[in-house]
C-alpha cells in the first residue's frame, strides 16, 4: 500500500471483504473479517492440503497459513508456539480457533485418529456448557480458553490440554431479556429423550425463574422444530417460532453433545450425573422466599409455592430437603472469644440474603460442573511424551458498555496484559529488525501501559488487593472499597472519578460508587456495586457443609476440596485466582513463539439506506471494530 494509515487499511480490507477475501496480512499478523456466510471452498480438505508446508505469502492469506507457520516454526526453531486470537464479541475468534485446531489435527495427526477426534470433540462440549446467545452473537463464548495441541518428537499430535478463564456466572441466574443462559439448559429441554426429561422434571424454559428473564425460544431448524411437542415450548416460542442460526440447533446439538461426551469416555452413569446437576440448578432457581411473620429476628422462609421445586432440587442434589431449606434460610455462626471457639448459633437470613445464598449455590454448582467438564476433556486427551505444543488463545477482547462491572474489569485487565505482550513482541521486535538492518525508520512510539497494569495488580495498593482487603472485613461495603481506591490513587493519570467521564451516563455515578480507568484502548467507567459479591467464590458455611455431604458422588467430590473456615464466612478471591492464572498464561506466552490473528466484526449496513452517500458514511462510522 502506498499510504499506510487507518483509513487506507480499512478501505483495503473492506474491498477485499466484498470480494469474499476475508483474510489479509499486516506483516505477519492475520486480519480476519467475519463473513457471516459460508464461503465456498474456504475450509475444505483440499484447501487444507494447499497450505501444508507453505510459507506465509505462497498462498492467499488464510487462518490455515498461520496454523502452518506455527507448526513450521515449532519444528525449525524447536520451540512451542502460541496463536493469539483477539477481537470483540462476535468477531469470529472461536470459529477461527476451531479452523486452526482442525487444520493442525488433520494435517499433523494420524489423519484424525482417536486423539485428534477427541481434541475436536472438546468444542461442542465446551460450547454447550460455556456458550450462550447474546445480543451480539448467537453462540458467544462466555469464558476464555487456551487450547494446547501437543506434539511428540516426530511432530505428530499426541494429545492436548485446555485451560479456561472466568466463566461468566451472572448469566446462570439472570440472563438479560434478549439473551439466554448457557446452551445446555435448552439443549436438554429440546433435545433429550422424553425419559430423561421426565427423570429430571424438565418441562419448558418458561417454567424456570433462571431462564424466564431471558429469551425462552429454542434454536431449531425446520426439521428439529417438528420434533418439539407443545409442552416443550415456551409461550414466546409457540408464538414466534424458533430462533434460527446455521450453526446452532438445540435439538441436534443435544445429540452432538451426548455423543461427544461418550466418545470422550464419559460413562452413561457419569453423563446422568452431569445432566442431573444441570437440571438441579434450574429447580433450585424456583425455590422462592418470603418474610417469616413468626420470626422475631426478621428472618425469612421458603414459599409454599416453591416446595415441589425444593423437593426436586434436593433429590437431584442428593441432599435432604429440610436441611437444604434450613441452609438457604439461615447460616451457622460460631462465636470465638480469645481464639477459643464458642457456641454455634443459627442466624436467620433476610429474603434478599436467602436469594443471594440460593443464587450463590446455583452458580457454584454450575461453575464447578464446568471445571469438571474441562477436567474430563483434559483426561480424555492425555499425553505422555510431549516435546512441544501449539497453544491457541481465544479470550474476550476489550469491553466497554454503558454499565461495566467486575467482569469487564477482569477482561480489560487481561487485555492490558495482552496489549503489553503485543507491544513487547511486535513493536519492539520490528524496531530491532529496522535497527539491525540499518533502516532509517523513525522510531515508533507507543504508550507503555505498565503503570495501568501495576495499578490493577500491584501487591500492596493494586485495585485487586484493595478489593480483597475490603472483602475480608467483617462488613465489606462497596462504597468503602471505592473510596479507599480513590484515596490510595489520588493523582494517578490512569484512575479518575466517574464525573470525569466523557459519557453523561457515567458522570452521574457517585464518587464512592464507581471509578474510571484510562485503559490503552480508552477510558472505561466501572460501577462497583457488585464487585464484592462477584469477587467472592465462597459459599456460606452451612451451604458448603450440606453439599459436601451430598449422596450424589459427583457433587460431593466437586465440593470436597473447598477450604471452608468452619463457622465463619470464608472468602475465596476470584480476582486473585484470575491474576495468578493470567501470570501463568503470560509466562507460557513469553516462552513460546507468537502468532497473532485479529478478528473483525462487520456490522451489516441497514438495507433501508440503500446505495447512497449515507450508506458510505454509515459504513465508515460503524463498519469495523479495528
Ligand atoms: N470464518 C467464518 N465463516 C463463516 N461464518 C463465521 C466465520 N467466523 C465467524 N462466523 C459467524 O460469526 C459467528 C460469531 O463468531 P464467533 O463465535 O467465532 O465469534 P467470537 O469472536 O468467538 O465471539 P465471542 O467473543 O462472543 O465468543 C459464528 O457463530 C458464525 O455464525
Amino acid at each position: 500500500m502506498m499510504h499506510l494509515n487507518e483509513a487506507t487499511l480499512l478501505n483495503n480490507v473492506r474491498r477485499r471483504y466484498y470480494e469474499n477475501r476475508i483474510y489479509s496480512y499486516v506483516a505477519n499478523i492475520l486480519i480476519a473479517i467475519n463473513p457471516y456466510i459460508e464461503i465456498a471452498e474456504m475450509y475444505t480438505p483440499e484447501t487444507i492440503k494447499k497450505y501444508q508446508g507453505k510459507s506465509l505469502g505462497q498462498q492467499p492469506p488464510h487462518v490455515f497459513a498461520i496454523a502452518d507457520k506455527a507448526f513450521r516454526d515449532m519444528k525449525v526453531l524447536k520451540q512451542s508456539q502460541s496463536i493469539i486470537v483477539s477481537g470483540e464479541s462476535g468477531a469470529g475468534k472461536t470459529e477461527s480457533t476451531k479452523h486452526l485446531l482442525r487444520y493442525l489435527c488433520y494435517s499433523y495427526g494420524s489423519s484424525a485418529g482417536p486423539i485428534e477426534q477427541k481434541i475436536l470433540d472438546a468444542n461442542p462440549v465446551l460450547e454447550s456448557f460455556g456458550n450462550a446467545k447474546t445480543t451480539r452473537n448467537n453462540n458467544s463464548s462466555r469464558f476464555g480458553k487456551f487450547i494446547e495441541v501437543h506434539f511428540n518428537n516426530k511432530f505428530q499430535v499426541v494429545g492436548g490440554h485446555i485451560s479456561h478463564y472466568l466463566l461468566e456466572k451472572s448469566r446462570i441466574c439472570s440472563p438479560s431479556s434478549e439473551e439466554r443462559s448457557y446452551h445446555v439448559f435448552y439443549q436438554l429441554m429440546a433435545g433429550a429423550p422424553d425419559s430423561l426429561r421426565q427423570k429430571l422434571k424438565l418441562t419448558q424454559p418458561d417454567d424456570f425463574n433462571y431462564l424466564k428473564t431471558g429469551c425462552t425460544r429454542y434454536f431449531a431448524s425446520p426439521a428439529s422444530e417438528k420434533t418439539l411437542s407443545p409442552s416443550q415450548k415456551s409461550a414466546a416460542h409457540a408464538k414466534q417460532g424458533p430462533l434460527k442460526d446455521n450453526l446452532v440447533d438445540d435439538v441436534q446439538d443435544f445429540k452432538t453433545l451426548d455423543s461427544a461426551l461418550s466418545r470422550m469416555g464419559i460413562s452413561d452413569a457419569d453423563k446422568m450425573q452431569i445432566y442431573t446437576m444441570v437440571a438441579a440448578v434450574l429447580h433450585l432457581g424456583n425455590v422462592e422466599f418470603e418474610d417469616d411473620p413468626e420470626d422475631t429476628r426478621g428472618g425469612c422462609r421458603a414459599k409454599q409455592s416453591g416446595e415441589s421445586s425444593l423437593a426436586i432440587a434436593s433429590t437431584l442434589l442428593g441432599i435432604d430437603a429440610s436441611e437444604l431449606k434450613q441452609a438457604l434460610t439461615s447460616r451457622v455462626m460460631q462465636s470465638s472469644r480469645g481464639g477459643v471457639k464458642g457456641t454455634v448459633i443459627m442466624v436467620p437470613l433476610k429474603v434478599y440474603e436467602a436469594v443471594n445464598a440460593r443464587d450463590a449455590l446455583a452458580k457454584a454448582i454450575y461453575s464447578k460442573l464446568f471445571d469438571y467438564i474441562v477436567n474430563r476433556i483434559n483426561e480424555s486427551i492425555p499425553f505422555q511424551a510431549s516435546s512441544y505444543y501449539i497453544g491457541v488463545l481465544d479470550i474476550a477482547g476489550f469491553e466497554f458498555f454503558t454499565i461495566n462491572s467486575f467482569e469487564q474489569f477482569c477482561i480489560n485487565y487481561c487485555n492490558e496484559k495482552l496489549q503489553q505482550f503485543f507491544n513487547e513482541t511486535i513493536l519492539k521486535f520490528e524496531q530491532e529488525v529496522y535497527k539491525r538492518e540499518g533502516l532509517n525508520v523513525p522510531e515508533i512510539t507507543y504508550a507503555d501501559n505498565q503503570d495501568c497494569i501495576d495499578m490493577i495488580e500491584g501487591k500492596t495498593n493494586g485495585i485487586f488487593t484493595i478489593l480483597d482487603e475490603e472483602s475480608k472485613l467483617p462488613k465489606p461495603l462497596y462504597t468503602h472499597f471505592t473510596s479507599e481506591l480513590h484515596t490510595k490513587w489520588p493523582n494517578h493519570f490512569r484512575l479518575a472519578l466517574p464525573r470525569s467521564s466523557r459519557l453523561k451516563a457515567h458522570r452521574s455515578i457517585r464518587d464512592d460508587e464507581g471509578f474510571l480507568v484510562r485503559h490503552f484502548a480508552g477510558a472505561v467507567c466501572y460501577q462497583t456495586k457488585q464487585f464484592i459479591e462477584k469477587n467472592n467464590d465462597a459459599l456460606h458455611a452451612s451451604l458448603e457443609g450440606i453439599v459436601q455431604e451430598s449422596s450424589n458422588k459427583l457433587i460431593q467430590s466437586l465440593f470436597s476440596t473447598s477450604n471452608t473456615l468452619k463457622g465463619k464466612l470464608s472468602f475465596i478471591s476470584v480476582g486473585n485466582k484470575f491474576k495468578t492464572q493470567l501470570a501463568e498464561l503470560m509466562e507460557k506466552l513469553r516462552q513460546n513463539g507468537t502468532n497473532f490473528i485479529r478478528c473483525i466484526f462487520v456490522y451489516r449496513v441497514p438495507t433501508s439506506l440503500g446505495a447512497s452517500n449515507q450508506t458510505q458514511e454509515w459504513f465508515i462510522n460503524n463498519s469495523m471494530g479495528l
